[in-house]
């Protein structure tokens, strides 16, 4: 089923357990994971499922970590579970080629998110253009979106959309955004698209906010809304999916979901295989207030294990620097350079 068809919603909620939340478990999904994923999420009515590695296709690298199963493996297992929901890909431009995006609508891929930072929007046009010709639903990632007014981020939306985007996000990469922040970002994409393209949101929990901006978001237009089972994402995870319903049904808005159901494969199937809780702990809390890309954390974490310094402070530099996402190996220069700081004057570094 598209976005497209006619159903009873007000609202639809996007579910990235299976991608987002592929960040939290390190890339080590499993095939029985996705299908019991995809199956619950199918028949609680979820009509778009993203499934990739965290970073998007070709993200499997020595610079974002490795899968345990190879991607395509995983978009085929949930094609094959999906009785009516569409499996959606994620790509990054430049990590994510053509040929991969090919590649997975030849498995059964029905929908492609196309990510890029917030004031790159430009480098997504190639893959927009074969994303339609190859009759894919379109979807646009405006990235670490706190980093530009929402003046800004419109003028980048219309290039998405001019491009053939049929529903470009504000992502709150780093649980940055509080309230109005996300709202307003929303309404500046909304008035600059019209009837052109649809309006997202995809938020995380660094500062508590995903579930309160989601609903803020949707009264200010936006149509999309993401969430991930358990919350099940990077850094302190996303909103949670179940929660989303809930409090969307709670609210009177109708997304055509089972609550219910959502309750349930959170508790029954994705709790089970959790390797790590999100957790609104200090990394994750810094991450949010300074800013901080969420998928950042694993690689501060591994950082400072390895180099015997704080992982919030290896985040707060990240901030202070406005690291963006690919900028992942300068986690390990700042935990050196905090390492050496902390050294006496005149003692070795191996
Ligand atoms: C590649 C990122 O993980 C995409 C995303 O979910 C975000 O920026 O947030
Ligand atoms: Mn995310």
């Amino acid at each position: 089923m598209s976005m497209w068809d006619e159903v009873e919603r007000d609202v639809r909620i996007v579910d990235t357990t299976l991608r987002d939340g592929s960040h939290a478990m390190a890339h080590q999904f499993t095939e029985q994971h996705v299908r019991d994923t995809v199956r619950a999420l199918d028949t609680s009515g979820v009509s778009l499922i993203e499934v990739t590695h965290g970073d998007g296709l070709g993200g499997s690298t020595f610079n974002y970590g490795f899968s345990l199963v190879d991607e395509k493996q995983l978009i085929s297992a949930a094609v094959d579970e999906a009785s009516s929901a569409t499996i959606a890909v994620l790509l990054l431009p430049g990590l994510g080629t053509v040929t991969d995006l090919r590649a997975a609508a030849d498995l059964g891929a029905g929908a492609v998110r196309i990510a890029t930072h917030c004031t790159e929007a430009d480098v997504s046009i190639q893959h927009f253009q074969a994303a339609r010709d190859l009759g894919l639903e379109t979807v646009g990632f405006l990235m670490l979106s706190h980093m530009s007014s929402p003046e800004d981020l419109a003028k980048q939306a219309r290039i998405m959309a001019d491009a053939g985007c049929q529903c470009v996000y504000v992502v709150d990469s780093a649980g940055a955004l509080v309230l109005e922040d996300a709202s307003d970002r929303v309404a500046a994409l909304v008035d600059e698209l019209g009837s052109d393209a649809q309006v997202g949101y995809h938020g995380h929990q660094n500062l508590s906010f995903g579930v309160a901006n989601s609903v803020l978001c949707y009264r200010a237009g936006a149509r999309q809304i993401d969430g991930s089972l358990v919350a099940l994402g990077a850094g302190a995870g996303n909103s949670p999916t179940e929660v989303l319903a809930a409090t969307f049904d709670r609210i009177g808005a109708r997304t055509g979901v089972d609550k219910d159901g959502l309750m349930d494969a959170a508790e029954n199937v994705v709790k089970p295989f959790i390797t790590r809780l999100p957790v609104m702990d200090r990394s994750s809390i810094v991450q949010g207030y300074a800013g901080v890309y969420s998928s950042f954390l694993l690689h501060a974490e591994r950082a400072a294990e390895r180099y015997g310094v704080p992982a919030h402070e290896i985040l707060y530099r990240c901030g202070e620097r406005r690291y963006v996402g690919g900028q992942e190996d300068m986690i390990i220069d700042i935990a050196l350079e905090i390492r050496a700081e902390r050294e006496p004057a005149g003692a070795a570094t191996p």
